[in-house]
């Protein structure tokens, strides 16, 4: 009978589970918040969009078949051409549609406290803490970082936009605000050509099945 719970408990980074020696890496992060934010003025959400290395390296690693890790590496066959493909992607490529979020890095600050201080920081929108309204926690990722990830619900309205957003200039964020107005967010949720977190997705589906009939907004899921 196999048990997939039956772990010894790791040692470095070796583990045996069900018999079988495994060893794996794993990244340490911090946990993180995200916001599903939703302008009642305007009956749109309220999403950023910035720039991600790691999303621009998976594309340019499309166009050129040869990692920057193997460029370094010695004496080793390459297997693909190291012909480059055209002209690299342009930076739009590393450029994704999110949620407001953050890293929860501030221990004497509630999840609640977080994602207020970061739709206030990234959106430009002052909510108090009791607006928030939790819609569930997940892992964010399962393979390398396994992090929580706590996300929010916040109806704001024009009346508590009190500045642009974009981020903490001094820490290195450019983040733009952007508006997708309910009545297009299932297009715009599954248009793969507008790349996209999994937390947006999910969130619009949540706000369909669970806040579009306060707004009588029909579904078209
Ligand atoms: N934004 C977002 N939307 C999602 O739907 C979404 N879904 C998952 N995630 C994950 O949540 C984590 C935290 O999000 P952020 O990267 O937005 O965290 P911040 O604290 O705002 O910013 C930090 O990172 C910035 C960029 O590197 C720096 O400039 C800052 O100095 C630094 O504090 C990340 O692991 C991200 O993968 C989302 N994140
Ligand atoms: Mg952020």
């Amino acid at each position: 009978m196999r048990n997939i719970s039956e772990v010894q408990i790791p040692r470095g980074r070796e583990l045996q589970q069900n018999g079988t020696k495994k060893s794996w890496d794993f990244m340490r992060t911090h946990d993180s918040v995200s916001v599903l934010i939703f302008n009642t003025t305007s009956h749109c959400f309220i999403l950023v969009k910035q720039f991600r290395p790691a999303v621009y390296m998976c594309e340019w690693e499309k166009h050129t078949p040869q990692s920057p890790e193997d460029k370094v590496k010695e004496g080793e066959e390459k297997e693909e051409s190291e012909e480059s493909h055209g002209d690299p992607p342009t930076a739009a490529a590393g450029v994704t549609y999110e949620l407001c979020a953050g890293l929860v890095d501030k221990p004497d600050l509630s999840l609640e406290e977080i994602a207020r201080q970061e739709i206030l920081e990234e959106c430009g929108y002052d909510v108090p803490v009791s607006k928030l309204r939790k819609i569930t926690s997940y892992r964010s990722g399962v393979g390398v970082t396994g992090s929580k990830q706590t996300m929010f619900y916040a109806e704001v309205s024009d009346d508590n936009c009190v500045g642009e957003g974009g981020g903490e200039p001094q820490e290195g964020e450019l983040i733009e605000v952007v508006k997708v107005p309910l009545q297009e967010s299932m297009n715009f949720a599954f248009d793969e050509s507008l790349p996209k977190t999994m937390g947006v997705l999910f969130s619009f589906m949540w706000f369909h099945s669970n806040m579009a009939p306060k707004y009588k907004i029909s579904t078209n899921v």
